[in-house]
């Protein structure tokens, strides 16, 4: 299966090897989370820390279970709540405790301003020059939605645990119903603004929707690639997103050098998609895009659409090839993964197949080589950002986790 505790994933967080995977990555915050203990879910004495607000529910269509609001509105900047199940709540609410409160405004002086730009909204923009790698943004969830809540619980009931869950934050909701909205499919405002600004991301073991306000004003530009020209710079996005599942935060670090009054730029988009997926996805924030990739030539649009292709399909393959025993077979094709990869920016790809080489290798029992791509694996995470530096302990954690989900090594072949 897919489902993956991301709490076993410490500390390299990045998708699971060799499963398909979700870009939206995340790494762990702490090396031992706290266990798990349940606060909520036992209603005969309803304790509501760390929240607020006392919850407020709904029961889903079928009758047979409910989603809650919870909020703790000192939280962040402007106080979060999380739409979920009472057992997901009790989860988040465990560890949630446990950790440092964010402090309202930043330490650190902001190299970067909030501005209108035409035809776009409102956008980040750099004020100094930022370093490649350089974290520029932190930010935390501020509205947390289950995914299971938009398809379980009926549109009118639903609506209105979505504006309890705004207006019970510590700045009444503003911040919030201030963000862009752009959906020609929303139905209500609170839509709205989470098919515009939310990411999905997971927490815990559910698939949820998060709002970052201060991320939401970022732009995208699709995550363009290098057009093999002298304009290759311009095409690609200067920033990306790391998020820390634990503590529902999310930083911005800089993908390249971007210079005074430079806009500042993500993906919104699972990286890696072809020119025809961008724009069916793209439908959900309505506008035309104009970045480099969307306006180059065809002939460009369609080696970079092929690559990307092939990408798919190699990964596709190595996982088969690795899930039905041939090893060596995988080992070929996620080699020819990585050469690609850099030619199409998608460079948060990287430490994954390295990690897949790694662990393809632990099968197998060359633990030479096995180390050599776990290290260079955390090497690159460790250049990103996911991780401070690398040390030995998270080699042998990867080990557990190999031993964990492949069994013992060596055994197989
Ligand atoms: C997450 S919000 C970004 C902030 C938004 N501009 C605002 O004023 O709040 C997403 C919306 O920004 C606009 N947007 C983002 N990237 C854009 C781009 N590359 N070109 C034009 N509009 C863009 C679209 O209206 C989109 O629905």
């Amino acid at each position: 299966g897919s489902t993956h505790n991301p709490k076993s994933q410490c500390p390299s967080s990045p998708p699971p090897s060799l499963k398909p995977h979700h870009l939206l990555s995340s790494f762990c915050l702490l090396p031992n989370p706290p266990s798990l203990v349940e606060t909520i879910s036992s209603s005969s004495h309803i304790d509501i820390s760390p929240w607020t607000h006392p919850p407020i529910c709904e029961l889903t269509n079928d009758r047979g279970g409910q989603y809650c609001t919870y909020t703790n509105s000192h939280h962040g900047h402007r106080g979060w709540s999380i739409v979920t199940t009472p057992t997901r709540a009790a989860d988040v609410a465990s560890w949630f405790l446990d950790l440092p409160l964010p402090v309202n405004g930043d330490s650190k002086k902001k190299k970067w301003e909030v501005v209108e730009i035409p035809g776009k909204g409102k956008g980040v923009v750099a004020r100094e020059r930022i370093e490649q790698w350089e974290e520029l943004i932190v930010d935390y969830a501020t509205l947390v939605v289950d995914v299971g809540f938009t398809v379980e619980v009926d549109a009118l009931r639903g609506y209105k645990l979505l504006h309890k869950a705004v207006e019970q934050m510590g700045d009444g909701g503003t911040g919030v119903m201030e963000l862009g909205k752009s959906s020609e499919y929303a139905q209500d405002v609170v839509e709205d603004v989470l098919r515009t600004n939310a990411f999905s991301t997971r927490v815990g073991e559910g698939d949820f929707m998060a709002v970052y306000p201060t991320v939401s004003v970022i732009l995208s530009s699709l995550n363009a690639r290098h057009v093999i020209s002298n304009k290759a710079d311009k095409n690609q996005n200067s920033a990306y997103t790391r998020f820390v599942q634990e503590s529902l935060q999310v930083s911005i670090a800089a993908s390249k050098t971007i210079l005074p009054g430079e806009e500042i730029t993500i993906s919104y988009l699972t990286l890696g998609k072809t020119s025809s997926e961008r724009a069916h996805l793209l439908k959900r924030w309505g506008f035309t895009c104009s970045c480099p990739l969307c306006t180059s030539s065809p002939e460009e649009i369609a080696a970079s659409d092929h690559r990307r292709k092939e990408i798919a399909k190699l990964q596709d393959h190595a996982i088969r090839a690795f899930q039905a025993n041939k090893p060596y077979q995988a080992l070929r094709l996620t080699r020819q993964i990585l050469p690609l990869l850099p030619k199409e920016e998608l460079f948060p790809l990287e430490s994954e197949q390295l990690e897949n080489m790694s662990r393809i290798y632990w099968v197998l029992n060359d633990m030479e080589n096995a180390e050599r791509y776990a290290k260079e694996s955390l090497e690159v995470l460790a250049r990103q950002g996911y991780i401070k530096s690398v040390e030995g302990w998270m080699v042998r954690r990867m080990w557990e986790r190999f031993e964990e989900e492949e069994g013992p090594r060596g055994v197989r072949y």
